[in-house]
C-alpha cells in the first residue's frame, strides 16, 4: 500500500482520536445542571484566575485572591473552568504552570462560599462542576506543573494533584485538611492522590491531615522537585524546569502527553489502540521528517 495512503488512513483515525477531546465527566444524564450551579457560583464573588499563554508554548495560570490565601470564590471556580477550556483549544500549547499569587498556592474553597452553599444538593453540584474542570485540566495535552509555594490546603491540595508534576519551595506544605472539616476530598483529590502515591500513603495523608513538607513529599512521590530559593524566584525556576520537558515541536510534545494520559486512564488494549492512533498523527510529520533528513544521532 502506498505510504501516503497508509499515512492518510492513520491520520484519519487520529482525527477521530481528537474528536473525543474535552467530553465532560458529568453532564445532564448524571443530574448535573451546569447553568444552575454556575448562576449560584456567580453570586459568590472575589478574587480572579488569570491565564497568560506565552509565545514559547508555556502558559501560566495564577490563582489570585491573596487576601484569602488564594481561596476559591464561586466566580474564581467559573474563571478556572473558562481558562481550562481556553487551554483545551490552544493548539500551540506545550506546558502549563499553575501557581498562586503572593507566594502562596491556594487554601481551598473560600469558607464564606462554603457557608453560602448550604444544601447538600448544591454542594454536590459544586463538586461536579469542579471535578469536570480538574479532570479536563489533568487531561490537557500539555505538561502541567503545580508550583507550590506557601500552603496548598484542602481544595488547594486537590488542585495540585490535577497537575502532572508538583514543584515545592523549601518552606511550602501540601495538606489535605478535609477530615478536620468533617469532610473528605470532593474535587477528585482522593482519586488522583491514590493514582500518584498509592492507597497506603494516600490513606495516611487523608486520615491524619498531615502537613506534607517538601522532603516527605519527594520521598512519597507527591512532589517532583524542591526548588531552591534561587535569585530568579520560584516562577522563573519553574519555567526553567518545565522547559527541559517541553523542547521541540508542539505537536510532538502534545502527542507525548496524550499517550501517557491514555495509559494512565484506559484499559490496556484500549490504551494500545489510542497509542496507535496518536502515533499516526506524528509518523511522517514535520518533526519526524526533519529528524530523518538530519540523520539524528542520540549520543549527546
Ligand atoms: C473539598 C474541600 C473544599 C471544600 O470543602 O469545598 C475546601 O477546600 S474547604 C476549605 C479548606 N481550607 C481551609 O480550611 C483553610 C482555612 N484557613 C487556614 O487554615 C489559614 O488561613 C491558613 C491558610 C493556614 C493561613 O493561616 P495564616 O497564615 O495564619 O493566615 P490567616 O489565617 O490570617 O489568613 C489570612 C486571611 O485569609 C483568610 N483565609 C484563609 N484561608 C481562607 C479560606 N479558605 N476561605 C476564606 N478565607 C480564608 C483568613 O480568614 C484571613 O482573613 P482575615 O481574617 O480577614 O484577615
Amino acid at each position: 500500500m502506498a505510504l501516503s495512503i497508509w499515512r492518510c488512513m492513520l491520520n484519519s483515525s487520529a482525527a477521530r482520536c481528537h474528536l473525543h477531546r474535552s467530553l465532560s465527566l458529568y453532564n445532564s444524564s448524571h443530574g448535573f445542571k451546569e447553568e444552575e450551579i454556575k448562576n449560584k457560583l456567580a453570586l459568590l464573588t472575589g478574587g480572579s484566575v488569570a491565564l497568560i499563554k506565552r509565545e514559547n508554548g508555556i502558559a501560566e495560570l495564577c490563582i489570585d485572591n491573596p487576601a484569602r490565601m488564594n481561596a476559591f470564590t464561586g466566580t474564581m471556580m467559573i474563571e478556572l473552568s473558562e481558562c481550562v477550556s481556553d487551554l483545551e483549544n490552544w493548539q500551540e500549547g506545550k506546558g502549563l504552570i499553575v501557581y498562586g499569587a503572593e507566594n502562596t498556592f491556594c487554601s481551598g474553597s473560600d469558607l464564606n462560599a462554603v457557608k453560602a452553599v448550604t444544601n447538600p444538593q448544591d454542594g454536590v453540584m459544586m463538586c461536579m462542576f469542579i471535578q469536570n474542570t480538574l479532570t479536563k485540566l489533568q487531561r490537557l495535552p500539555l505538561i502541567s506543573v503545580a508550583l507550590v509555594q506557601g500552603k496548598a490546603l484542602g481544595g488547594g491540595a486537590e488542585l495540585c494533584t490535577a497537575c502532572d508534576f508538583r514543584l515545592m519551595t523549601e518552606d511550602s506544605e501540601i495538606r489535605f485538611v478535609h477530615k478536620h472539616m468533617g469532610l473528605v476530598p470532593g474535587w477528585g483529590g482522593a482519586t488522583r492522590l491514590i493514582q500518584l502515591i498509592g492507597s497506603r500513603h494516600a490513606l495516611k495523608l487523608l486520615s491524619s491531615a498531615l502537613r506534607v513538607h517538601p522532603k516527605y513529599a519527594l520521598n512519597i512521590g507527591l512532589a517532583d522537585e524542591i526548588l531552591s530559593s534561587g535569585t530568579d524566584g520560584p516562577l522563573a525556576e519553574a519555567q526553567k524546569w518545565i522547559a527541559s520537558y517541553t523542547k521541540g515541536a508542539a505537536d510532538v510534545n502534545r502527542a507525548v502527553k496524550k499517550v501517557v494520559a491514555s495509559g494512565r486512564e484506559k484499559l490496556f488494549e484500549d490504551s494500545l489502540r489510542t497509542e496507535k492512533e496518536i502515533f499516526g498523527t506524528v509518523w511522517g510529520g514535520p518533526a519526524n521528517m526533519q529528524a530523518l533528513s538530519k540523520g539524528t544521532k542520540h549520543n549527546e
